[in-house]
């Protein structure tokens, strides 16, 4: 495993190292921006950004002793019985504790016979640690076979997925990992020797029919991040039933995500009978650690004025920026660039290498405001994100709101307890319409928030 998470890291230091211009461009920027807002204004931003948007490790305790919070555990990772180059590897990741899912579903996931789950819990709150702990314990590293595979929508979250694992099992040097993503080869006539496959559902189809590179009847667990979407028909849901129906019956499963609906919840369970289920009520979804605000706007001329008011007091942290497509998403990195400001796009046209490197710029901190579609609107683990724009409302073909979208663009932030700021920018009825049954389906205010008034942006930074 660690060969391979060395060639992606190798190939992203590449980016890190070159005399690329965009970096020089993005130190300016900063001085630029400065000089756009007036001082004392900027200074405020400043402050109340800073303030607000800090969490320690005193409030993480503090949640975790509350069993209202998904941080809530009350056991140790030791008794969770995992291996114990297993515990080493967790908790040199500087994981004390399990959280809520974690503590609920690896005694499941590791109980004897195998059961099937599906799993919901908020986003950010560590299913993946769950699910990586689960594949790595079930792994016999002994046999040179791919016994696991796991399933991702995207390519981005593959391969995170697959770094979490590599770091996991940092003392288990005999488990090796394969990512069967886009641009990812096997040369013809020779078998996977590594034991977990972690990618995308068709290149793992591929793998599994055309090519005959592992024999899917050795698969002992399979695993679907984002199940939801992996199983709905808008989804990749002929690809993972045609995975599903080449494993053994034996197989077990195991769904996780943060978002299910009632349809998808039934077709989950067909596919994988007796589950145990673990589910969320509605207005447990939301995390109170993100504060929701909507931006009243005319068009998209005046939503990019709020942006650039709200930019201003990013400081600290990093911005997600949601458009609904591409052309707008393109339209606003240029609006943003032509004014000096650095941002980085990334929407489903770019390369897989583009797109990592992207991904990779803004982990690093290299620009600190990242444009995109829902491409990125799932799974993506960048801590140091504190605020989530929609630019655009995420809704449906029809123009109903998609709930589902909504709550995992805007969990982009807040990960594991953190604070986190979401802020959607709406013009028109139409766009208020939307908001509104936002709120009332989750249950959650979205308050008003006038990006002109200083006043008005202390919210911001007010705390709890
Ligand atoms: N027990 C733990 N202690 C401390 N940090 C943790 C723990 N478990 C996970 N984390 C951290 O919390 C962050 C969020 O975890 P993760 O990405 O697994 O969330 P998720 O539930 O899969 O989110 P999403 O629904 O967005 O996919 C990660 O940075 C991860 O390293």
């Amino acid at each position: 495993m660690e060969s391979i998470t060395k060639n992606f890291n190798d190939a992203h230091l590449g980016d890190k190292n070159s005399n690329d211009p965009t970096a020089e461009t993005q130190s300016n920027t900063s001085t630029e921006d400065d000089k756009e807002l007036p001082a004392s204004e900027k200074s405020l931003l400043q402050k109340i950004v800073r303030t607000g948007l800090i969490t320690s490790k005193h409030d993480i305790e503090v949640q975790r002793r509350d069993p209202k919070s998904p941080l809530y555990s009350i056991k140790s990772f030791e008794l969770l019985k995992l291996h114990p180059n297993l515990l080493k590897g967790v908790y040199e990741m500087g994981y004390n504790a399990p959280s809520k899912i974690q503590e609920t579903a690896l005694p499941l996931l590791l109980a004897n016979p195998p059961q099937n789950l599906i799993a919901q819990s908020q986003s950010g709150t560590g299913k993946t640690a769950a699910f990586v702990l689960a594949m790595l314990s079930r792994v016999d590293p002994d046999l040179h076979y791919p016994q696991v595979v796991c399933l991702s929508p995207t390519y981005e979250l593959a391969i995170q997925t697959g770094e979490v694992a590599a770091k996991m099992s940092t003392y288990c040097p005999n488990i090796r990992l394969r990512y069967a993503v886009r641009g990812e080869d096997v040369e013809k006539g020779s078998k996977i020797e590594e034991q977990i496959i972690v990618g995308t559902p068709g290149k793992v189809l591929d793998w599994a029919t055309k090519y005959k590179f592992f024999n899917p009847k050795y698969i002992k667990v399979f695993v679907l991040d984002e199940a939801d979407i992996m199983v709905d028909t808008q989804g990749h849901q002929d690809q993972s039933f045609r995975i599903r129906k080449l494993l053994p019956e034996t197989c077990q499963m195991m769904f996780f995500s943060a978002t299910y609906t009632e349809d998808v919840m039934r077709f989950a369970n067909a596919i994988a009978p007796m589950s145990v289920i673990i589910r969320l009520k509605r207005e447990e979804e939301t995390l109170d650690n993100i504060r929701q605000y909507y931006v009243n706007c005319n068009n998209k001329e005046d939503k990019y004025n709020a942006l650039v008011n709200i930019y201003g007091g990013v400081t600290i942290g990093q911005a997600m920026i949601f458009c609904q497509t591409k052309k707008m998403a393109l339209w606003l990195v240029n609006q943003m660039a032509e004014q000096g400001h650095a941002v980085a796009l990334l929407s489903g046209e770019l390369t897989v290498q583009q797109r990592i490197s992207v991904l990779d710029r803004f982990r690093e901190g290299k620009e600190k405001v990242l444009v995109t579609t829902n491409v990125l609107s799932r799974g993506i683990d960048i801590e140091q994100v504190t605020i989530v724009i929609n630019f655009d409302l995420p809704v449906t073909v029809t123009r109903d709101p998609d709930f589902d979208t909504y709550l995992h663009r805007i969990g982009r932030t807040g990960r594991f307890g953190k604070k986190g700021i979401a802020i959607n920018l709406v013009s028109g009825s139409s766009d208020h319409f939307v908001l509104k049954q936002i709120e009332e389906h989750f249950c959650k205010p979205i308050e008003c928030l006038n990006t002109d008034n200083a006043d008005d942006m202390e919210k911001l930074g007010a705390e709890d």
